[in-house]
């Protein structure tokens, strides 16, 4: 579950360094201010961190920089195994958002640019095994696409067509970019408490506390 878009990483793993720094002219705005993304999303982190999807590990980077415990999920094989060799000692293993296993308490819950590959119900369930799985004051820190309603999705999907930009249009139709509404719905009935922060025209820091 919530593995369909995993091969697409298969093709992407080579070159999704180059997306992330703006090199590729459809993704520019997704990934504008891609490092301070990551920044706020380690600067908020503690203890053992579990990070989702880490793909070629440049918020993994910058965790371990910190110091912190992280223990990884990475579903796609060639992303799994670029980001072993970029770090030998990380605990990084085949896993996704909804199926993971875990040996040691986790305090903070991380991902950047990946909870979209879940569908809404997929995303509630997933909401509800890490408040299972957390203390009180626990949390959950990502980092994604996000839309303010369902009618600003629309519109962007139509700046999107105006721009020409085939690619990022499919994906943006593809993929389950909710809103925040629901989203805020979907945590709070997981039992955390949630602030949002647009981190640019794509990206809202999603940053949950378990009550
Ligand atoms: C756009 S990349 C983001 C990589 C990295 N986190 C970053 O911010 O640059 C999405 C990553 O999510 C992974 N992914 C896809 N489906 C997933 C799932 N169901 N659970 C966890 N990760 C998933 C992909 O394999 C890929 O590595």
């Amino acid at each position: 579950m919530g593995r369909e878009f995993v091969e697409i990483f298969d093709a992407w793993a080579d070159s999704y360094d180059a997306s992330v720094s703006g090199q590729d002219e459809e993704y520019a705005a997704v990934f504008e201010h891609y490092d301070t993304i990551l920044e706020e999303v380690a600067a908020k982190a503690i203890g053992h961190t579990i990070e989702f999807g880490p793909g070629t590990g440049n918020l993994t980077e910058k965790l371990l920089a910190k110091g912190l415990d992280v223990t990884a999920y990475e579903p796609n094989n060639a992303m799994r195994m670029r980001t072993q060799e970029r770090f030998h000692a990380l605990n990084i293993s085949d896993g996704d958002f909804l199926d993971f296993e875990l040996k040691e308490h986790p305090d903070t819950f991380v991902s950047t640019y990946a909870f979209h590959h879940l569908t809404d119900e997929e995303k509630a369930k997933a909401a509800k095994i890490y408040a299972s799985k957390l203390s009180t004051g626990g949390q959950i820190i990502f980092a994604d696409t996000i839309f303010e309603t369902e009618e600003a999705k629309l519109d962007q999907w139509k700046k999107v067509e105006q721009q020409g930009y085939k690619n990022l249009l499919e994906d943006l139709k593809r993929e389950y970019y909710t809103t925040i509404p629901v989203m805020n719905e979907l945590l709070d009935e997981a039992g955390f408490s949630t602030s949002f922060k647009r981190l640019n025209e794509y990206v809202w820091l999603i940053h949950s506390v378990k009550k």
